[in-house]
């Protein structure tokens, strides 16, 4: 008898799903400069008209210093009154122009914002759809939640405004240093000394900046998973009255995020710090070296002032662009592991192919055969949870797999429904070796009701319907669906419910109790239709009272269908015609 301790397997080192787990906080991963600008090109026409209107808003920008220093030289020393109010509605009209630019370029650069956020956060979705069961066994739930919302957004905020601030700040600093050229080049070389030490700083702070945000966002995604986690097992918290520990757990979560958030937060504002004195300098020396030009006469007190305007502004920009480097390496720290998974192939040939759903499955008559199959979880790789499994299921025999916990009965389940690949040995149905069948097609011919039936936040009637909204008969009537519940001996309870099959199940379907849940579960199975049946631990929630009539109804689904039975309950497993004796992964011999 094989025992777990020697159930080694001589299964293959699984590729282990490289997202980062739990404790790893750095990757080897790292997205390109160009990869986040990628995500820009579904939006590209706003984008583009948005930094048209930003064009527009610079130039003007750079034109007032110009303009006042027209005024401050020649207007004021002419006594005319209509020039100086034609000047008066011309600088009106350019503010009007100046606002209205400003306003849509805001809506522009927002919109597109949300434009990427919703598409990129599609994507990704799609991507963790298309990933094997295992990579979820080796994920946490509350990790990858976090990537579709906080990082996502963060990644929202730095590509369309953080990066339309940065080029109106370019823009405006190489505009205003021609400018200063061509009004000083001898005021304009001091310049050139002062503002790439600001460049200098951003650089240093950017690169810690980015560490300091991937683990941020890595503490985030912790305190998210340890609430969620808090929030599903809410009764057994209170049942054990642990509602002070899981506090505790969540606090000291919460506030190591808060220390590393601070830490970066300390960076940040002593770079803030920095640039402002630079750019104070700038203008304290410009101004004392400036004077001096204006008593030698080799510059006007116009000249001077559109200059230090001029300096201000380029000082601004300049910390402006450094600002976004900054903001720039936060975020690609922080969405690395989007970019991990956006990267990673989705699991063929588990995952089930877009253009498979819709083929209709070649018809099988429900004939399976596990020939040698051995199988380790790839989460658990040392541990065998099949070792050279040989079994045959004829179409539309009953047979009970039984045994103790942990013997291998669900794992047949899940390598039936192809959630796991066996590491060695074939599956046949009607002698097609499932690794050649596509996976929605195999996932057709079956159909499962499990111990703890999973219900979407929906309607009753949306709960049932998902059992085939993607399969091979693409829609059903609401009468086909009642008349499944009827057989499933759901009905009745349905309509007592306050809306019947329109009553909206909460989150989970908290509201239904076990027994309801199951019932649920039959009437999808009976609305599949599938050849294959796997009832995992089907009655397990049943009383007697609704035991024989749930009975009934398995009994109708069953007939004519290959059945798989797991369960531990007599009354269950002599409902089938073989019984299969399961220890350690392997079939038990009848005697
Ligand atoms: N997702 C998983 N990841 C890693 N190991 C698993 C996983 N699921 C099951 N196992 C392990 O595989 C082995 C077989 O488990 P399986 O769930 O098939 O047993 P079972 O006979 O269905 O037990 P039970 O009657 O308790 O449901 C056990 O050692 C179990 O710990």
């Amino acid at each position: 008898m094989l025992s777990y301790r020697n159930r080694r397997s001589d299964c293959p080192e699984y590729e282990r799903a490289p997202m980062t787990s739990k404790n790893q906080t750095t990757s080897a991963f790292s997205p390109s400069f160009r990869q986040p600008l990628t995500l820009l090109i579904p939006c590209w026409r706003r984008l583009l008209l948005g930094l048209l209107m930003m064009l527009i808003t610079v130039v003007i920008q750079l034109s007032i210093p110009r303009a006042i220093a027209y005024f401050i030289d020649h207007a004021v020393r002419v006594d005319d009154r209509d020039w100086l109010s034609w000047a008066g509605w011309l600088m009106v009209a350019v503010l009007v122009v100046h606002a209205g630019a400003t306003a849509m370029r805001l809506y522009l650069f927002e919109s597109a914002g949300a434009t990427m956020v919703t598409a990129l956060r599609q994507r990704l979705y799609q991507r963790l759809l298309g990933q094997s069961i295992s990579f979820y066994d080796q994920h946490r739930i509350g990790d990858l939640s976090n990537r579709l919302s906080a990082d996502v957004e963060q990644l929202k905020d730095t590509l369309t405004m953080g990066f339309a601030i940065a080029l109106r700040a370019a823009l405006t600093c190489v505009g205003g240093a021609v400018l200063l050229l061509l009004l000083s080049p001898a005021l304009s070389l001091l310049m050139l000394v002062i503002v790439p030490l600001s460049f200098y700083a951003a650089r240093f702070t950017g690169k810690k900046l980015r560490g300091k945000s991937r683990d941020v966002q890595q503490q985030l995604a912790d305190c998210n998973q340890l609430a969620q986690e808090s929030f599903a097992n809410i009764r057994l918290i209170h049942a054990f009255n642990q509602q002070r520990s899981a506090q505790q757990r969540y606090r000291q979560a919460t506030d190591d995020a808060k220390q590393s958030a601070i830490a970066s937060s300390r960076l940040l504002a002593s770079y803030q710090g920095v640039t402002t004195f630079i750019q104070y300098l700038v203008l304290l020396v410009t101004l004392w070296f400036g004077g001096q030009l204006v008593l030698a006469q080799q510059l006007s007190i116009g000249e001077l002032t559109s200059f230090i305007l001029y300096a201000a502004m380029v000082a601004m920009s300049a910390t402006g662009v450094s600002w976004f480097w900054g903001e720039w390496m936060k975020a690609m720290g922080a969405t690395e592991r989007v970019f991990q998974l956006l990267a990673q192939a989705p699991a063929q040939p588990l995952a089930a192919p877009a253009d498979d759903q819709h083929t209709p499955a070649t018809p099988i008559s429900g004939d399976i055969r596990f020939h040698n199959v051995s199988f380790c979880y790839p989460s658990r790789p040392e541990v065998a949870a099949l070792t050279q499994l040989n079994l045959h299921i004829k179409a539309g025999e009953r047979v009970a797999l039984v045994g103790a916990s942990g013997a291998g009965k669900s794992t047949i389940a899940s390598l039936l429904l192809g959630f796991y690949q066996p590491a060695s040995g074939q599956i046949y149905f009607d002698d097609i070796d499932a690794a050649t069948m596509p996976l929605a097609q195999r996932r057709q011919q079956l159909a499962i009701v499990e111990q703890e039936p999973s219900l979407f936040s929906g309607t009753v009637m949306d709960n049932l319907r998902f059992a085939v909204a993607a399969s091979d008969r693409m829609s059903v009537s609401d009468e086909e669906i009642i008349a499944a519940a009827k057989r499933a001996n759901a009905h009745e309870f349905i309509q007592r419910l306050p809306a019947g099959y329109d009553t909206h199940l909460g989150d989970r379907g908290l509201q239904l109790s076990g027994g309801q849940k199951q019932r649920i579960a039959i009437a999808r199975a009976i609305l599949r239709d599938a050849r294959i049946l796997i009832l995992d631990e089907a009655t397990s929630a049943l009383d007697e009272s609704n035991e024989n009539q749930i009975q009934q109804a398995l009994n109708e689904l069953m007939a004519g269908r290959t059945t798989i039975i797991i369960s531990h309950r007599a009354a269950t497993i002599a409902q089938a015609e073989r019984v299969v004796h399961l220890r350690a992964g392997q079939v038990v011999p009848a005697t």
